[in-house]
């Protein structure tokens, strides 16, 4: 076990909460609740298909903003939010896969089980095929594992329709047409624009009737956590100087969304490997350790979009660079 020291603490900035015990939902362990509003929609997606076919470009054209892609951690079970896309009728969570391929190794087969145990709880598999590439043996393996999901609606997306010749998808689609009875195929070019539109009008008919699951201006929760992390270590990382740098890591460890007070409290460790950095990075009287806090939630505000309470601990791990336990807490 790592020893984890922790004997400083600073709560930095925003309003102080002292010792009142927070009301507020953790914004991502709890869905927001509320009566749903006549036929309002929302569950999860996950797109799959051969490597290259587009379900990166297409998550991003369907959410309408880019989104970098900071949020694959291969090696953790958590299933990866790529995007959320709000609608007035409701609300699509588009799910990441490490995408299902023929298994040739062990691994291979412990890496599909992982797709698998994903794919059981999404509400709809948007299965993607490029317009200009003809159904391959590996389209068809993967068109054959979507048997395991009976409860997933399904649903064809033939891509790439920009680059395919009218001929190429007329014949895609009657290939598609083949494969399996789909709740519905849509062909589009996630490049041009052309019927996204109608995808996410598709998608949310498809899911069940929910309350809203995000709040109105969540893009992605996964996305918010890493961004957070990186103001504050970068916040943390000026003026250091020789190898403190390399021996920062920073990890949200919560985040509460008050429903009191128009605050979000966010709960984070900066850790260090030994405890002189520990002294560098706090300061006389906890000083650098105020700026730290006061120059990321400079920061954060406008990434929540509400008045931030951070509260930094700063902890000694020592070798955290060497630790698979500590890799993997931290997101490596
Ligand atoms: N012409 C055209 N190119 C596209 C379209 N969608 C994606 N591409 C291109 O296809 C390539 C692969 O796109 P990605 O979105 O990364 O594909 P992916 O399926 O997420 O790939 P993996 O992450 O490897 O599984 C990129 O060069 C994209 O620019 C499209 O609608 N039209």
């Amino acid at each position: 076990m790592t020893p984890i020291d922790d004997t400083f603490s600073e709560p930095v900035g925003g309003t102080p909460v002292g010792q009142e015990p927070a009301t507020g939902t953790s914004k991502k362990r709890k869905p927001r609740g509320g009566t749903p509003a006549p036929a309002y929609r929302a569950g999860f997606v996950s797109f799959i298909g051969r490597p290259n076919v587009g379900k990166s470009t297409l998550t991003n054209a369907l959410v309408g903003e880019k989104i970098a892609i900071t949020s694959d951690k291969p090696q953790t079970t958590r299933r990866a939010i790529r995007g959320i896309v709000h609608r007035g009728d409701g609300q699509i969570i588009v799910v990441d896969t490490p995408g299902i391929h023929r298994p040739r190794t062990l691994l291979g087969e412990r890496l599909n089980a992982l797709v698998k145990s994903t794919l059981g709880d999404v509400d709809v598999i948007g299965f993607c095929v490029p317009a200009n590439e003809k159904i391959g043996p590996g389209d068809r393996f993967i068109n054959e594992q979507l048997d395991l999901f009976p409860r997933a609606k399904k649903v064809a997306i033939l891509t790439k329709m920009d680059v395919a010749t009218r001929t190429e998808a007329i014949d895609q689609l009657a290939e598609l047409g083949m494969l399996r009875d789909w709740d519905t195929v849509i062909p589009l070019s996630a490049l041009t624009g052309e019927q996204v539109d109608v995808l996410s009008s598709e998608l949310v008919k498809l899911m069940p009737v929910s309350a809203q699951l995000y709040p109105d201006e969540a893009v992605t929760d996964e996305m918010d956590d890493d961004r957070i992390a990186e103001y504050i270590r970068e916040a943390a990382l000026d003026g250091v100087r020789d190898e403190l740098p390399h021996s920062i890591a920073v990890s949200v460890e919560d985040t509460i969304v008050r429903e009191d007070k128009p605050l979000v409290e966010i709960y984070a460790n900066i850790y260090v490997e030994r405890d002189s950095q520990k002294g560098i990075i706090i300061g006389h009287r906890g000083e650098r350790l105020r700026e730290v806090g006061r120059v990321a939630r400079a920061q954060i505000e406008p990434l929540v979009g509400s008045k931030v309470f951070l509260s930094l601990q700063v902890k000694v791990a020592k070798d955290w660079q060497r630790d698979p336990k500590m890799l993997g807490r931290l997101g490596f």
